[in-house]
């Protein structure tokens, strides 16, 4: 797709949407912008809420859904090498999970989880199990253990393919928000819901943390970046930096009535609290529930 400038002495110039973001080209189109007066309707600016940015050939992405804690996972892979990352998997999925990635003839790298999930246990554990060669990766700052710790700033690659870690702290200590700036996506885990943020009320939640984590980075990125969010219960596949910045009901506020407003939030805690945290410190190997641990017996060998 490409995007054309048309200003009031010249007749057109046509940038291919690649070249957008390029630091010499993109003042060229803000300056026709201001130029003209107007807002052009095919000003990627004035338009970043509704202008997509498409992956490009070489990237393969599938989102996939748990109907029962409201959870998105998120496979990404390199179309030529197959290397894949899977983000936040749900254990009780994870042979659905672990069949997508066989029949897409991809080779799972990493399964990587966002933060330690409250509501689910995760399906890292079982995936290492069922795609043997595959890692589990958490934020060092979780505190919880697995095969690969990641921290701010650092790059998970598969293939050509980057994605950068943000720590975004708040909904828990150890949140991160992983980055994948080729593609304009960003998987923001429960720091960034769709018109909403992840609750503040236990696991070291901090609701002045989360705002800063929210404003400074994933509201920095640039305004089309596509966002993807740890759960939805409003059937809502994705959001965008330029939705949320205007739309959030929450982080739209200022600070202090952000931080008065999550102290009011009254939600009940979830109902498997108190299964998923002991399994999550582990990412999902050990310390399952019984129920788990008769159906995962002779994957997990326990
Ligand atoms: N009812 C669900 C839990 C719903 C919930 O609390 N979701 C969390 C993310 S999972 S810990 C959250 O942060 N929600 C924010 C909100 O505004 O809803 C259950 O019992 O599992």
């Amino acid at each position: 797709m490409s995007v054309f400038l048309v200003g009031r002495f010249c007749r057109q110039i046509v940038i291919h949407n690649s070249q957008i973001r390029n630091p010499f080209v993109l003042p060229l189109v803000q300056s026709f912008h201001l130029y003209t007066g107007r807002p052009s309707c095919v000003n990627p600016l004035v338009n970043s809420m509704i202008q997509q940015i498409s992956v490009s050939e070489d990237f393969f992405f599938k989102q996939l859904f748990d109907r029962v804690s409201c959870t998105y996972s998120y496979l990404l892979a390199d179309v030529k090498s197959k290397e894949a990352v899977l983000i936040d998997p749900v254990i009780d999925l994870a042979e659905r999970d672990a069949k997508v990635v066989d029949n897409l003839g991809l080779k799972l790298k990493y399964s990587v989880n966002t933060h330690m999930h409250a509501d689910h246990i995760t399906g890292s554990g079982v995936l290492k199990k069922l795609l043997v060669g595959s890692q589990s990766v958490i934020s060092k700052a979780s505190q919880a253990l697995a095969d690969k710790y990641v921290e701010h700033g650092d790059i998970i690659e598969f293939g050509p393919h980057k994605l950068e870690v943000r720590s975004t702290p708040g909904h828990t200590n150890g949140c991160v928000t992983y980055v994948c700036h080729a593609q304009g996506m960003a998987f923001t885990g429960d720091a960034l819901l769709i018109r909403g943020c992840g609750r503040t009320d236990f696991q070291e939640g901090s609701s002045e943390t989360l705002y800063e984590s929210v404003h400074n980075q994933i509201f920095s990125l640039p305004e089309n970046f596509r966002l993807f969010p740890g759960h939805d219960y409003n059937g809502i596949l994705d959001t965008t930096v330029s939705e949320e910045k205007k739309f959030n009901p929450r982080l739209t506020k200022c600070k202090e009535e952000f931080v008065e407003l999550m102290k009011n939030l009254n939600l009940p805690y979830p109902a498997q609290i108190d299964k998923a945290l002991p399994a999550n410190k582990v990412c999902g190997l050990y310390n399952l529930p019984t129920e788990m641990e008769e159906k995962f017996k002779s994957i997990l060998n326990v």
